[in-house]
């Protein structure tokens, strides 16, 4: 039997240990916090995903060097802005060619790398690894994978075997795993999509509807794929299950905490309320820096990100970035 850490015990690390214990690897997962730890292990539920019974089998413990120890797979699920740290304290514990996924989505800002970058970049500095990166990305809520809902994902790495490894991993008969070798587009597209499903949360909250939703995705489609061809990624990325997949589901979804969150933003709440009501990482706020850097960087237009980040940043009322986008400068279709 194949032996997996998730480290991170939020609502996704919960979902895919579950998913991963079921699929025949003995699981352990790593919390940074040990009140999650005791009440994980003895409650077998997890507080967001309610009437889901975790497995006798998960293990759980506080412990890094256990988490770390002898492991097939080390699966990083903490919201992006632990990841630096969790690596730091995994580092130790970790030898050349240990195979790491990253689950979670984001773009630190500052450095502008994707996660599996700041994984390599941590290890690096600790003289740890060099480990076998993959990306594990796309549109997988916890909420419906931790109830076993049909749902497929991408394995992304230019190591086509560490893909392949992750693919056999993860697959069963409810998640059907693909692997790709873009990895650079498929974190770009993780973390991109939460912003524009920022945008798209705050439509709803303006009482907007399906026209504008639409608009949205597909514009925001075109934002994502020009940054992402200009960073020299693959353009069938964008049009695939970490592109347009999880930007669909998360700009549509009842699940989602950026859509969420972006709503009650467009319904009169500030940020700062918003992501306290909606009670969970909302990483589109995290990553919003880190794509505006990008987009000055490579000389690319995002006007669905600049009206987010007017929203957010420079205080314009929600109604108004709209009126603004919606005056722009005619143009026609074309994505470049
Ligand atoms: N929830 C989903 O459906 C889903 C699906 C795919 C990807 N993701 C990605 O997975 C990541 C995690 O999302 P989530 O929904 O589980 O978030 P969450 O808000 O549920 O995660 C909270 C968890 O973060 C961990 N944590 C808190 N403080 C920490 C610290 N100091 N160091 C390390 N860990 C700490 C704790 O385990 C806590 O339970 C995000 O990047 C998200 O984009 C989420
Ligand atoms: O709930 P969200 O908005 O954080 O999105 C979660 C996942 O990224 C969807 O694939």
């Amino acid at each position: 039997m194949k032996r997996i850490t998730v480290l991170g015990a939020g609502t996704w690390g919960t979902a895919l240990a579950r998913m991963l214990s079921n699929t025949g690897s003995v699981v352990t997962v790593w919390s940074a916090l040990d009140s999650e730890v005791s009440t994980l292990s003895e409650t077998r539920a997890h507080p967001n995903l309610p009437g889901v019974e975790l497995p006798r089998e998960l293990i759980f413990t506080g412990s890094m060097e256990e988490a770390c120890r002898e492991m097939d797979l080390l699966l990083f699920a903490v919201p992006s802005p632990y990841v630096r740290e969790t690596t730091r304290r995994a580092a130790p514990y970790i030898g050349p060619g240990q195979l790491i996924a990253d689950a979670a989505k984001g773009i630190e800002a500052g450095t502008l790398l994707t996660m599996t970058g700041v994984i390599a970049d941590e290890l690096k500095k600790a003289g740890a690894g060099p480990a076998r990166l993959v990306a594990l990305s796309g549109p997988t809520h916890a909420e419906e994978v931790a109830r076993d809902m049909p749902t497929t994902i991408v394995s992304a790495s230019p190591d086509p075997e560490a893909a392949r490894q992750v693919q056999d991993l993860c697959m069963n008969t409810c998640m059907r795993v693909y692997t790709n070798p873009d990895i650079r587009g498929v974190e770009l597209c993780g973390a991109v999509k939460n912003v524009i499903a920022l945008a798209s949360g705050i439509s709803l909250g303006l009482g907007y509807g399906d026209n504008t939703k639409a608009a949205i995705i597909t514009r925001g489609l075109a934002e994502l794929t020009r940054l992402g061809c200009a960073m020299g990624c693959d353009r069938q990325t964008f049009t695939g299950l970490g592109g347009i997949g999880d930007l669909i589901v998360t700009a549509t979804s009842i699940h989602s905490r950026n859509n969420r969150c972006g709503q009650l933003i467009g319904g009169g709440l500030t940020p700062e309320e918003a992501v306290e009501r909606t009670g969970m990482v909302v990483e589109g706020l995290h990553a919003l820096p880190a794509v505006l850097e990008l987009s000055r960087r490579y000389k690319v237009e995002m006007p669905i990100v600049e009206a987010v980040e007017s929203i957010i940043h420079g205080g314009v009322p929600p109604a108004m970035a709209v009126r603004e986008l919606m005056s722009r400068d005619r143009k026609g279709e074309e994505v470049y």
